[in-house]
């Protein structure tokens, strides 16, 4: 309860109620589902632009390999831009390998945090079944939302899962809407 009354109280949840801008649509395919945990409806944006343009003190939400591999895709930029952050994931990968598939590496910085979901063992041709990394997923956004506390932030997300892990967005938001997480998810123009 605590935690989406706080994401009401200020941030995009608040200023979705007052106006939403042009480029953020709200597509509710889920959209009367309730939170399972807290019996309160959960929103998910959808928005039309980069993620890395998301406001400063929001967490950027990526999907991970458990092999310490940002080689390609998002994960690529997130190295170039976040270079720290890039040697926090990797050390941590080779530390603790497939023991993180399910969790989530929440690494503090500025002008964000980043969310590393760890939803596949391995990537590229080795990469896991979708079914796996949709109960990977589960756990992790799960982890997540359990680290995200004092202050709460704003969630912020490419549409992960989809292109290199090969699993259709719409299966992953499913995951998210059952879950009750509210977040901002970003296609590219
Ligand atoms: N600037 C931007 N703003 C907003 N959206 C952006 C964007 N740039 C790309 N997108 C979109 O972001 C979604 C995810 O697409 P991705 O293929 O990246 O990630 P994924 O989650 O399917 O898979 C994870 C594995 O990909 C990596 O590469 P490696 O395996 O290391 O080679 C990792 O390390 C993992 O292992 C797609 O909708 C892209 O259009």
């Amino acid at each position: 309860m605590q935690r989406v009354a706080r994401a009401r109280s200020c941030g995009w949840y608040g200023r979705m109620q007052a106006t939403e801008p042009r480029n953020m649509t709200r597509t509710t395919p889920f959209s009367s589902t309730m939170s399972q945990s807290e019996g309160l409806p959960n929103k998910i944006l959808h928005i039309k632009a980069d993620l890395f343009a998301a406001p400063a003190g929001a967490i950027l939400v990526h999907a991970c390999n458990t092999k310490g591999s940002w080689g390609g895709g998002i994960a690529l930029a997130f190295r170039q831009k976040y270079p720290a952050a890039f040697v926090k994931y990797r050390d941590t990968c080779k530390k603790e390998g497939a023991e993180l598939l399910g969790t989530c590496l929440l690494i503090r910085g500025e002008p964000h945090d980043i969310a590393c979901l760890f939803t596949s063992k391995d990537y590229g041709r080795r990469v896991d079944a979708p079914a796996d990394i949709l109960a990977a997923t589960r756990l992790a956004v799960a982890d997540l939302l359990k680290q995200n506390t004092d202050p709460v932030k704003e969630l912020h997300a490419c549409r992960f899962n989809s292109e290199k892990f090969a699993v259709p967005w719409e299966e992953t938001e499913k995951v998210l809407v059952e879950l009750g997480t509210d977040m901002v998810v970003y296609e590219r123009p």
